[in-house]
């Protein structure tokens, strides 16, 4: 994907977006119990929750789709009951799945959305021939929309969430159908958006992809954003050696306590993949040598999950 277009000029001092204790129910579902954040120009944050705990719900109300109930949105200071369009025009929004318009061609859906976002025709046009270019699918620009894949489909909506040069970028699970390549592309892009300025939000489930890409994160938990998640005070690392047996009885003899890894089958007979939790990489590096130096075949030995997921496993969060 080539270079991101240019963001709107943001309001100096004021944080992109920031939402404070904001609240939605449906009936008597608490989507959204109180969730505040502030987005910060030129960063990436992660919205990270288990599912059901508000992750779409609180980017609806963030995007000025949804009303919440109680509680604040603010777009580069506007709100949207006072400023709807003003405020609405700095916020690009991609959902999790993109319906679209199966008779327009691609070119069309993008100038349709660039008109309902006022930006004046030839500049629209001038736009979504960029933007399909960046996402690959300049070969689709006159082809209807209902010839595109699932994933071919997200990347459009992607192109949908720039056409009016957005400060700030929701995606919610805009990784799910892409193909590796493109998720690659995608991490390239966000990460260009922000350094051109946009404040970007992403969700996503996938917390090592996410990883990659988020400056900052925060992290839903039956519709409650939880105000400054715990770093994990031990990092879970994994270790794989090919001699299993002369792992464990070296462990036992200093005391070490391993636990096999259930997501990792033993790759050839007689070898295993252990979880084991250790304070720093201080540590690491030591059992690293003393495993080595007892003569264990150790194949492979790195932490089990980025900061984020281990984040993420070591809150108490419940599905829903
Ligand atoms: N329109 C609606 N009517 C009734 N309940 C709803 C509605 N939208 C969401 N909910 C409920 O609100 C809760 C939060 O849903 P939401 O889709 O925001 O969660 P999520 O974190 O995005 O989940 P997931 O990770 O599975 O996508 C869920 O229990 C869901 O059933």
């Amino acid at each position: 994907m080539g270079l991101p277009p240019p963001p709107a000029a943001p309001v100096v001092g004021a944080p992109a977006l920031q939402a404070s204790s904001v609240r939605r129910a449906f009936g008597s579902m608490v989507a959204v119990a109180d969730a505040s954040l502030s987005l910060a120009p030129g960063s990436v944050t992660a919205l990270v929750g288990p599912n059901g705990s508000g992750k779409t719900t609180l980017l609806l109300m963030l995007a000025g789709l949804l009303a919440p109930d109680a509680g604040e949105v603010r777009v580069h200071g506007m709100t949207y009951g006072q400023h709807g369009p003003d405020a609405r025009r700095h916020v690009g929004w991609m959902p999790d799945t993109f319906g679209t318009w199966d008779s327009l061609t691609c070119l069309e859906v993008l100038t349709t959305f660039g008109a309902a976002y006022r930006v004046p025709p030839e500049v629209a046009r001038e736009r979504a021939l960029g933007l399909l270019e960046t996402v690959h699918l300049a070969e689709y620009t006159g082809a209807p929309a209902r010839v595109l894949s699932r994933g071919q489909k997200q990347r459009l909506g992607l192109a949908r969430a720039l056409i009016h040069a957005p400060g700030v970028l929701l995606l919610d699970e805009p990784a799910s159908g892409l193909d590796p390549r493109s998720r690659v592309d995608l991490r390239r892009l966000v990460r260009s958006l922000a350094d051109a300025g946009v404040a970007v939000l992403v969700s996503s489930h996938v917390l090592v992809e996410l990883e990659e890409m988020v400056d900052d994160a925060v992290f839903l938990n039956r519709g409650q954003t939880v105000a400054g998640a715990p770093a994990p005070a031990v990092a879970r690392w994994r270790i794989t050696t090919l001699d299993a047996a002369a792992l464990l009885a070296w462990a036992a003899t200093v005391r070490l306590p391993l636990t096999p890894d259930p997501d990792e089958p033993p790759g050839s007979p007689g070898a295993g993949t252990f979880l084991v939790h250790l304070p720093d990489e201080t540590h690491a590096a030591a059992l690293l040598r003393d495993t080595v130096t007892a003569g264990i075949p150790v194949s492979r030995m790195a932490p089990a999950g980025g900061r984020l997921e281990q984040t993420y496993l070591a809150m108490e969060t419940e599905r829903r």
